[in-house]
């Protein structure tokens, strides 16, 4: 048996809790529809015999959480150290599962393996209690932080003034260039943010091209990306990845599948990212073999863990990719997982995604003050584990939020067509 070797105790689970929370969302606007006003989450926490607590998060959408509490009954009486034994127990209880529903990505991201988006949370959470058992951060576990603070860049969406029915949130309307550029001053100005990403696949492509440029003359230093999420043909992504050559960084997932993103990249001039078409180990050798893409976006959400996270990074390495960073509304458990693995990932190039700034600050199931923004980043804990705390009372708020708000699945198509068409057909290609 492993010991510790501090203090010879071993740690093995003796309880876990898995507890969902609902938080406020603006209505941001995406291709498969618009955000609900509250997005979901889950809280895990993973409670050894030693006594040590270990925090993981994860999508909050009902049969995700049912999914992980099968899992939780599996994993009594294992050591925290021994993920692969974890990894193995969550395989074989999810052996008949057919990974229908509960992605938390409303229908955007299918692919990815069901028990990899259940290890997640666990595998967190015991890199969490690893850490306190030896006073060290996460990222001394995954090989030791290259940096000290990690970059994030500006999200920004197209949206509404408010939620239907609801007074305009603080962020106002962004559906033209204009409000657009206005957004990322007010983002840029409060956070520092060096890269600006925007979420296309909402208007004509033509213009989201118009809005790109416009950010380009706001911001002539910013990197810039856009990712409709697979909303355009092939023809359509090429028309546009020529129309903003030398203008992006990267295109992301401007189409669907493979074979579509091979046939982009052959004709437009940079390089293609995706978080939709190559979200597990198995579908990269046909990705590399068809140079269907040329920057993957990392999710320790989906890819099973902080540690094959930083697998992903060495096959990213291997094969010549560009690595960034995927993100989804998330809490404050999930930036500091976030911002370790980024921290310890040397190849990690990009300015991470985050939804962040769209979530109130008043709102976390964390101690606030562990995680803030500077100039864009965020200093990488050097407290033990993930070097974050769970606020017990902000926990049992946003669950009884979680109750009290009736959603239990992410549906941005479903919120869209009951507030605004019915007739609503998000099926790509849209142009
Ligand atoms: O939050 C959203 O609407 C995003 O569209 C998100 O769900 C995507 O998964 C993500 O941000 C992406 O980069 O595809
Ligand atoms: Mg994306």
């Amino acid at each position: 048996m492993v010991r510790d070797p501090l203090n010879d105790v071993p740690h093995r689970i003796k309880d876990i809790r898995v507890t969902p929370v609902a938080f406020r969302d603006p209505p941001l606007l995406n291709t498969v529809g618009v955000h609900e006003p509250f997005a979901l989450r889950a809280v895990v926490e993973v409670v050894t015999e030693s006594g040590l607590l270990g925090l993981g998060e994860t999508y909050g959408d009902l049969a995700h959480l049912e999914r992980l509490r099968l899992a939780a009954r599996e994993l009594n009486g294992v050591d925290v150290w021994h993920v692969q034994e974890i990894a193995r127990r969550i395989a074989v209880v999810l052996a008949a599962d057919t990974g229908k529903g509960g992605h938390g990505m409303s229908g955007m991201v299918t692919g990815s393996r069901t028990a990899d988006r259940v290890l997640s949370p666990f595998e967190v959470a015991c890199l969490d209690i690893q850490g306190k058992a030896l006073g060290r951060p996460v990222s001394d576990l995954l090989g030791g932080a290259v940096r000290d603070r990690v970059d994030y860049s500006a999200y920004l969406f197209y949206k509404w003034a408010g939620h239907p029915g609801a007074e305009p949130d603080e962020w106002g309307a962004a559906l033209d260039p204009d409000q657009l550029v206005a957004q990322a001053r007010r983002m840029i100005d409060t956070y520092g943010f060096p890269a600006i990403k925007l979420k296309g696949g909402v208007l004509p492509p033509e213009e989201e091209i118009e809005a790109i440029k416009a950010l380009r003359r706001a911001f002539p230093e910013h990197p810039l990306r856009i990712d409709p999420n697979a909303a355009w043909s092939v023809a359509t992504s090429i028309r546009v990845g020529k129309e903003l050559d030398g203008v992006i960084e990267y295109l992301e997932d401007p189409t669907a599948e493979i074979g579509g993103m091979a046939r982009a990249a052959r004709e437009v001039p940079m390089p293609l990212a995706t978080n939709m078409c190559v979200v597990a180990f198995d579908q990269v050798k046909s990705a590399v073999t068809e140079d269907a893409v040329q920057v993957i976006l990392s999710d320790h959400h989906f890819w099973g863990g902080l540690g094959r996270s930083r697998t992903l990074a060495g096959v990213c390495e291997t094969f010549g990719l560009g690595l960034s960073m995927h993100s989804n509304s998330h809490l404050g458990i999930s930036l500091a997982a976030m911002t370790h693995l980024a921290a310890a990932t040397p190849n990690l190039n990009y300015a991470c995604d985050t939804h962040w700034p769209w979530k109130s600050p008043d709102e976390d199931v964390i101690v606030p003050g562990a995680l803030t923004f500077r100039n864009g980043s965020v200093a990488v804990p050097t407290a033990p584990g993930l070097g974050v705390e769970l606020d017990r009372d902000a926990l049992a708020r946003l669950h009884e939020q979680y109750l009290a708000c009736g959603i239990r699945q992410r549906d941005d198509t479903g919120y869209y067509r009951r507030t605004t068409d019915p007739g609503f057909d998000p099926t790509p290609p849209r142009w």
